[in-house]
């Protein structure tokens, strides 16, 4: 018999307990012994909360940590510090982890793989990247068999929400914004989510996989949403085009890497605008395997629970391996790079000049008292500084890549 603890109870926790009960039978039966959930840890042990009887309810962690008969703790807080102490602890204290914590284990990564190896237990993640799409787990069997030298995802199941209900029904970006954290797509603090600071970590967590390289979140260049506006997407729209939350990574292992996380303009017949609403899609070439496109529902109670229930299988199963992943340093090559880029400010004659002056300015035009600019052959850090230059607040411009 295994017994499970849900470390927090809320939009996945809640998922997962629905998945396990209305399962229960199917995996007993695949598993080939029983199992309960045993304990559930929350916060605010007060809230009302619909549990079936024989389940502990704590908000104290050491009961779990003390309790011999845990087998698996599945750690579905959001909280950082808190939610590294509850893995590592546990992980030290002999007992398996699931986590889709995504701030943790992107954070930790490697500390939190040594813990598991030296521990000899399982530490598996699979919701922490996608929501519902199997991605991590494959990618870890394509590794064995491929060198990956690139791959690009849509990874915010928010920011890829609000972009298409944008396009489609012309609302506000803030009004899409509280639908989403209704439906429970959001993280705690949104900000993660447009600010790009989710991507960021999912891109980390991937790019550590796929090339075995350590791409930390700083080294990762990132812009979110928050201040696009409706003449944005009329504009693109008019140009047969959309955007999307781009996360991207390249490694060439004699120069070193790129890692973007970027709102980036595709048009409409690419294969990225095809991914609306809440859904995800990750695609990366393998030397051997070739191209590979995952697609699916990149957050949400039932695909996130879905995702979390896979690897707790896999734990019963011993369907896993525990390895360490030694990542190498290597350079970045962000600065190195150029492109073209779509620029939206109030107009400033003396920016529109230097860009002349520069040849990068391929298209200028006034829509609603505001410039767009098209540049050309730039690295987005000089379109930064040149914004710095003329003290345009990051809060009054919308930059995006155009194309990847
Ligand atoms: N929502 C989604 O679609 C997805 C979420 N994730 C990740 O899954 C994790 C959980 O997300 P989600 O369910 O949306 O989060 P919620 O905010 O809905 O739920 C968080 C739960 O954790 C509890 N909790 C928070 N902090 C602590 C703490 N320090 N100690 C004990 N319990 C705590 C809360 O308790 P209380 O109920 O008392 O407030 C609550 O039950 C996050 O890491 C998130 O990034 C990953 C993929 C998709
Ligand atoms: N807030 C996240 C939840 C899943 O990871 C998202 O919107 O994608």
């Amino acid at each position: 018999m295994k017994n499970i603890a849900i470390l927090g109870f809320g939009t996945v926790g809640q998922g997962v307990y629905e998945i396990l009960l209305e399962r229960r039978e199917k995996i007993k039966e695949i598993i080939n012994q029983d199992f309960y959930i045993k304990t559930i840890l929350v916060n605010d042990i007060n809230k009302e909360r619909d549990i079936v009887d024989g389940i502990t309810l704590t908000n104290d962690f050491n009961i779990i940590l003390n309790d011999p008969e845990i087998d698996i703790v599945v750690e579905l807080t959001g909280a950082l510090e808190k939610g590294f102490e509850y893995i590592s602890k546990s992980l030290k204290a002999g007992k398996n982890v699931v986590t889709a914590n995504k701030s943790v284990v992107s954070a930790y990564f490697k500390e939190l793989h040594s813990t598991a190896l030296e521990n000899k237990v399982k530490f598996l993640y699979e919701a922490s990247v996608g929501g519902g799409i199997p991605i991590i787990k494959p990618l870890r069997e394509e590794i064995m068999l491929n060198d990956i030298e690139s791959l690009q995802g849509i990874l915010n199941g928010t920011c890829n929400y609000i972009l298409s209900r944008m396009f489609k029904e012309k609302l506000s970006y803030k009004d899409i914004l509280k639908d989403a954290q209704e439906l429970g797509y959001a993280e705690a603090d949104p900000t993660d989510d447009v600010e790009g600071l989710d991507t960021m970590r999912k891109l980390r967590i991937l790019s550590s996989i796929a090339f075995g390289v350590d791409i930390r979140e700083e080294n990762i260049d990132t812009f979110g949403i928050s201040t696009i506006e409706l003449c944005d997407v009329e504009y693109l729209e008019k140009n047969n085009s959309t955007i999307k939350l781009l996360a991207t990574s390249t490694f060439d292992k004699n120069k070193g890497y790129t890692a973007f996380v970027e709102p980036t303009i595709v048009t409409n017949e690419d294969y990225f605008s095809t991914v609306s609403m809440a859904f995800n899609s990750i695609s990366f070439e393998g030397s051997n395997v070739g191209p590979l496109k995952f697609y699916g529902a990149g957050a949400g109670k039932l695909p996130t629970g879905d995702a979390v229930c896979r690897d707790i299988i896999d734990i019963f199963l011993d369907n896993t391996s525990i390895e360490d992943f030694h990542l190498k340093e290597s350079t970045s090559l962000n600065h190195e790079i150029k492109g073209s880029y779509y620029l939206r400010t109030d107009i400033n004659e003396d920016l529109i000049s230097d860009l002349k002056n520069t040849n990068n300015l391929e298209k200028n035009e006034t829509v609603d008292n505001n410039s767009i600019l098209i540049l050309k052959n730039i690295s987005k850090f000089n379109i930064i500084d040149l914004l710095k230059k003329y003290n345009i607040d990051e809060k009054e411009y919308f930059l995006a890549k155009i194309g990847y």
